[in-house]
């Protein structure tokens, strides 16, 4: 049996780059073989096995063959007679398609080096057809390799795949995962850009159409290394603040399973934004009821994320681009001030006097409005 080194390991190595997690490929061997070596068999779908000691994963080569429709739409061959250039053939770009043997030699039969160099995705072989999670994986790729630029002949590709219905049949995990990694990388914009001029924005996001200023958004959060629900939040805050506006984000993160984290954070964002861009002029009991529906006295640190989110859109959509962010600056110190109100005193001393329930509650809210009243 003769082991590679293959896929993002070989290629972030030659650009550069910290390599996270390694992938091998093991040509002339039997599933057989590879337990008896104590690997452990991990792989549902394909013969893949974890190295007893680095827990690295090991995939016997293979050729895939496409049987239907979509992500499970697919057979594979794994025997010891499948080669390396064959299971090179069948990987969505070319400069995932490099091999590295153990002595250091690169075996790259499709112009992986070379489009690392030029700065190019471009799929590897027809083969790229067979699994159309490669379409959300170059989208994601060029908002990672934020100056490749995309081959032509690939978007064909893609496009074509679209056409004939291949975007329809993803399945809501894969997507999401897709996408997710798509918004953390460093220009989300270009993911919806790649999506977008293959026709599969339409089929897999058709509430995301050209939304320049969530794109402008939502790459300024990924500048400032937003997190993951900041940069959902950026990207859905164009759907409308009605309650049209918030059952379309419904309808996206139920179909799409999204995490309710981000979901949240998202439904907060559409709805309380201009009301937030508009805070300046509200009176403290004004700014008490906005952080009140923000759930910000309970959850601060979403808060926070909510306001991260604003700003973003706040200084793309106003022009606002460097210096204070006044309505988040304020709002944290209304939200600091109405925080450091003890409650749980005010509440004991109007129970001592004679208040319950709501009386109690309209103190403590009293209490926290002039705490804000203070600061502003
Ligand atoms: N749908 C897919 C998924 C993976 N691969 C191949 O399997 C390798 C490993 O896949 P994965 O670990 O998912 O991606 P990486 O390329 O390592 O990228 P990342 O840096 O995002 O992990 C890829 O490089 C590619 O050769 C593929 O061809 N088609």
């Amino acid at each position: 049996m003769r082991i590679f080194r293959v896929g993002g390991a070989v290629r972030d190595a030659l650009l550069g780059l910290a390599v996270h997690d390694e992938d091998w490929v093991v040509v002339g061997a039997t599933p057989e073989q590879m337990i008896a070596a104590g690997y452990l068999p991990v792989g549902k779908d394909f013969p893949v096995f974890l190295h007893p000691a680095t827990r690295e994963e090991y995939a016997l080569a293979r050729t895939e063959r496409k049987t239907g429709r979509g992500y499970q739409g697919f057979s594979f061959h794994a025997a010891p007679d499948v080669t390396l250039e064959e299971d090179l053939a069948r990987r969505d770009l070319t400069i995932n398609a490099i091999a590295q043997a153990p002595d250091g030699a690169l075996i790259d039969p499709f112009g992986g080096q070379r489009d690392l160099r030029h700065k190019v995705l471009r799929h590897v072989t027809e083969s790229f057809r067979e699994d159309p999670v490669r379409i959300l994986r170059v989208a994601r790729f060029a908002a990672r390799f934020q100056d490749f630029t995309l081959d032509e002949g690939t978007l064909a590709l893609m496009r074509a795949m679209v056409a004939e219905g291949e975007a329809d049949h993803l399945v809501a995990e894969r997507v999401w995962q897709e996408l997710a990694r798509g918004l953390l990388e460093g220009r989300p914009s270009r993911m919806f850009e790649v999506l977008r001029a293959c026709g599969a924005l339409q089929r897999v996001l058709p509430e995301l159409q050209g939304d320049a200023h969530a794109m402008a958004a939502v790459d300024l959060a990924a500048q400032r290394q937003a997190p993951l629900p900041v940069r959902f939040a950026c990207v859905t805050r164009g759907l409308g603040d009605g309650p049209e506006g918030a059952a379309t984000l419904k309808a996206l993160c139920t179909r799409l399973r999204v995490p309710n984290e981000c979901r949240e954070l998202a439904e907060v964002v559409l709805r309380e934004q201009a009301a937030i861009q508009d805070s300046d002029p509200l009176p403290p009991a004004g700014i008490v009821r906005l952080l009140e529906r923000c759930d910000a006295l309970r959850k601060p640190q979403r808060f926070e994320q909510v306001l991260l989110a604003c700003e973003a859109d706040a200084r793309t959509r106003l022009g606002l681009a460097e210096g204070d962010y006044r309505q988040g600056r304020r709002l944290m110190a209304a939200l600091h001030a109405a925080r450091s109100v003890a409650t749980a005193e005010i509440a004991s001393q109007a129970q001592a006097a004679g208040l319950a329930g709501e009386a109690i509650g309209e103190r403590v809210h009293q209490a926290r409005v002039d705490a804000v009243a203070a600061v502003l």
